[in-house]
């Protein structure tokens, strides 16, 4: 379970985290907001980056504060929205860092592993991190994140964070990745920030909409998404919304 209680958090002159109040159980959770909603800054509250000014936040029962991080890396992982790689690291060498494993270990478990199948990265093991396409290097960072939430490797792990996973994949790796985080829900809380609207509309997924830095609604059925959300949130107009014959909105052009 994790609890987030009266959370508050001033990151500039002009934005704040306001009043964020959320019990978040297992499941696959979409956040969705517009452009500077304030989602990459609640991911990075949740993760431990940063601390907040008042309230807090709990994975379990360890507090989230950025002077946790060595416990917090037990219990919760986080796939920040841009990666910088500072190396030429082969994949294989970045994983064994991050699962603190060798490298020989490292292919051993890529070998047959679930992760490594679905984003066809066992041909890329011994690729330089810095020599991937913008979806290979996606994919080489997803599955650092997945392998390292894996149950079997760290069996206290109870929250994945995930900011724009999409970015970059192609469409059969979104699947992949969509059926792979609908698993994975049904043993910790995943939170994913995205724009894929139409994704999000189509899944019957619990989500979570940030306006302006604060809560706007929290659906346990993304189906449920208010035509007035998507008109007066994402600034879309009436014109391209449309509903099947089941009534789930749809978002038409995207
Ligand atoms: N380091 C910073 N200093 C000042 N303002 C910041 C900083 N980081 C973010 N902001 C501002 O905080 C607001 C929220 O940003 P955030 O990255 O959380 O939004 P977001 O919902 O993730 O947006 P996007 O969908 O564009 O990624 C924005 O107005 C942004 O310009």
């Amino acid at each position: 379970m994790i609890n987030i209680t009266k959370v508050n958090y001033k990151i500039s002159d002009t934005f704040k985290i306001t009043n964020l109040d959320l019990n978040l159980d297992k499941g696959t959770y979409h956040l969705l907001g517009p452009n500077g909603a304030g989602k990459t800054s609640f991911l990075n509250l949740l993760s431990g980056l940063c601390s907040p000014d008042t309230g807090h936040i709990f994975i379990g029962n360890v507090a989230v504060n950025p002077l946790n991080l060595g416990q917090l890396s037990k219990v919760r992982a986080y796939l920040m929205q841009k990666q910088v790689a500072h190396f030429a690291l082969t994949v294989k060498g970045m994983l064994a860092i991050t699962l603190s494993l060798s490298e020989s270990a490292v292919e051993t478990l890529c070998e047959n592993h679930d992760v490594i199948k679905g984003l066809d990265l066992l041909q890329l093991l011994n690729r330089s991190i810095t020599a991937l396409s913008g979806g290979e290097s996606q994919r080489a960072h997803l599955a650092r994140v997945l392998l390292h939430c894996d149950l079997k490797l760290e069996p206290n792990f109870c929250l994945l964070l995930l900011d724009e996973p999409y970015t970059g994949l192609d469409v059969s790796h979104k699947l992949w990745l969509n059926q792979y985080l609908t698993q994975l829900g049904k043993y910790i809380t995943v939170l994913i920030s995205h724009h894929e609207l139409n994704l999000a509309l189509n899944l019957a997924q619990p989500c979570i909409i940030i306006n302006n830095g604060q809560i706007h609604r929290v659906l346990t059925d993304s189906r449920d998404i208010e035509k007035s959300t998507l008109v007066d949130v994402f600034k879309l107009p009436l014109s391209v919304l449309s509903e099947t014959n089941e009534g789930i909105l749809q978002i038409i052009g995207i």
